[in-house]
């Protein structure tokens, strides 16, 4: 079938709205109509030519939301009609990761993923015979996409595809990061780095799980108001500081953050995260996603001393499993993802979208077809 999609020829260069050529699912597969996608800073990230995985051309995207229109032959779990979002990291419940019970990180479908490819090794998109690329498995830069069916987390049919979208990435990370990755309990000291669309969803997560103070940390002086909506209790902007940041922040804190979190994907950062950490045990939980070269370093005294270093991707979270019940606490007004919606635009206006992130313009950005 013929889709509208926002194609990524080559890095750092504009997309451009194409009809694209897709094909059936096939054996275990399942085509989505997808109703809204976000704009994460990941797909900046791969757009710009920092992400050695980065392959083009390609169809980006990975925040969406939709409906099943088909499914290939096998699929049980989903059926037409159902409301989906995509997952960018599926959750086969079979692989050793899946069974291990220690991680989110289900890697039965990740080498392919990895190449642009789908599991048998091949694009579903095309124009005029040529291969499109699917991107982080999702592709939900088009009006209807293909993916297998353990990338599929069903949710109910009454939730707004323009704000559950942000489900497929900024909202369960940043929430994800907090209550699977750092199980932050009531009472401590979080200082969060970075207030995007997954910083925001840390300082909710922190709220939510009743942390005492919460340390928003942004050089941009226009996200503290919606983060002190959201449950920051203090905000920094480095660039206001004197003196050294990690000292100040330590001071805030009575001695250091239980848990801090770097949503920027600045590797210096990353540092003054794990430094600003409480002696003994404070964590700090890497977020951000840092390009190609790019290394993390710091005192291997600051390990030895009990602070501790840590990852996540997508908050930790088991999509198939989790996605749905997050899905559940926006409709139930648990938590807030109409503020991060901050405008919502067609397709064609993508790279505009884009603009707009880089210009902290936007929480998020939401694209409708
Ligand atoms: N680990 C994972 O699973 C995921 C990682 N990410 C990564 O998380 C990071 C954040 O993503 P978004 O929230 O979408 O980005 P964003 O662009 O919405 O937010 C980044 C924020 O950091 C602030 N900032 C930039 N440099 C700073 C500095 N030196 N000090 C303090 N604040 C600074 C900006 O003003 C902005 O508010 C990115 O690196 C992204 O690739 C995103 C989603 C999932
Ligand atoms: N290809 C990138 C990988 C970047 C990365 O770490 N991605 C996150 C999700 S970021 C979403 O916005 C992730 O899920 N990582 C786990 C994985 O298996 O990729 C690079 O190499 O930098
Ligand atoms: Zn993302
Ligand atoms: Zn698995």
């Amino acid at each position: 079938m013929d889709v509208k999609a926002a194609v990524a020829y080559e890095a750092a260069k504009p997309l451009t709205i194409e009809t694209v050529q897709l094909e059936a699912p096939r054996a275990g597969e399942v085509l989505i109509e997808i109703k809204a996608t976000g704009v994460c800073h990941t797909d900046a990230y791969t757009l710009s030519g920092s992400d050695p995985e980065g392959l083009f051309p390609a169809i980006l995207g990975h925040e969406g939301a939709g409906v099943v229109v088909e499914v290939g032959a096998g699929v049980t779990s989903v059926k037409p009609g159902d409301h989906v979002i995509p997952l960018y990291t599926p959750e086969c419940r079979n692989c050793d990761y899946c069974l291990s019970g220690k991680t989110n990180l289900c890697q039965a479908i990740r080498v392919t993923q990895g190449k642009g490819l789908m599991p048998n090794g091949t694009s579903r998109f095309s124009i005029g015979g040529k291969p499109i690329l699917h991107y982080m498995g999702t592709s939900t830069f088009a009006n209807y996409t293909v993916l297998p069916e353990i990338a599929v987390a069903k949710i109910r049919n009454d939730a707004p595809f323009e704000k559950v979208c942000l489900i497929g990435c900024g909202v369960t990370t940043g929430l994800g990061a907090v209550i699977y990755t750092a199980k932050v309990e009531p009472g401590a000291n979080v200082v969060v780095f970075g207030l995007g669309g997954v910083g925001l969803n840390v300082i909710q997560g922190a709220r939510m799980v009743g942390a005492n103070r919460i340390i928003g940390v942004d050089l941009n002086p226009d996200k503290r108001a919606l983060a002190e909506k959201l449950g920051m209790t203090h905000f920094v902007n480095p660039k206001e500081v004197e003196g050294d940041l990690v000292a100040h922040l330590v001071e805030l804190t009575n001695g250091g953050a239980d848990y801090s979190f770097e949503c920027i994907g600045n590797v210096k950062v990353m540092r003054q995260a794990l430094e600003c950490c409480h002696k003994g045990w404070g964590e700090s939980i890497v977020v951000g996603v840092a390009g190609a070269g790019q290394e993390i370093s710091t005192r291997p005294f600051q390990l030895v001393t009990g602070r501790v270093w840590r990852g996540t991707a997508f908050g930790g979270a088991r999509g198939r499993t989790d996605v749905p019940k997050i899905v559940d606490w926006y409709m139930n007004g648990k938590i807030n993802i109409d503020d991060l919606v901050t405008k919502v635009m067609p397709i064609e206006q993508i790279n505009e979208a884009f603009d707009l992130m880089h210009r902290g313009e936007v929480i998020r950005a939401v694209l409708t077809f």
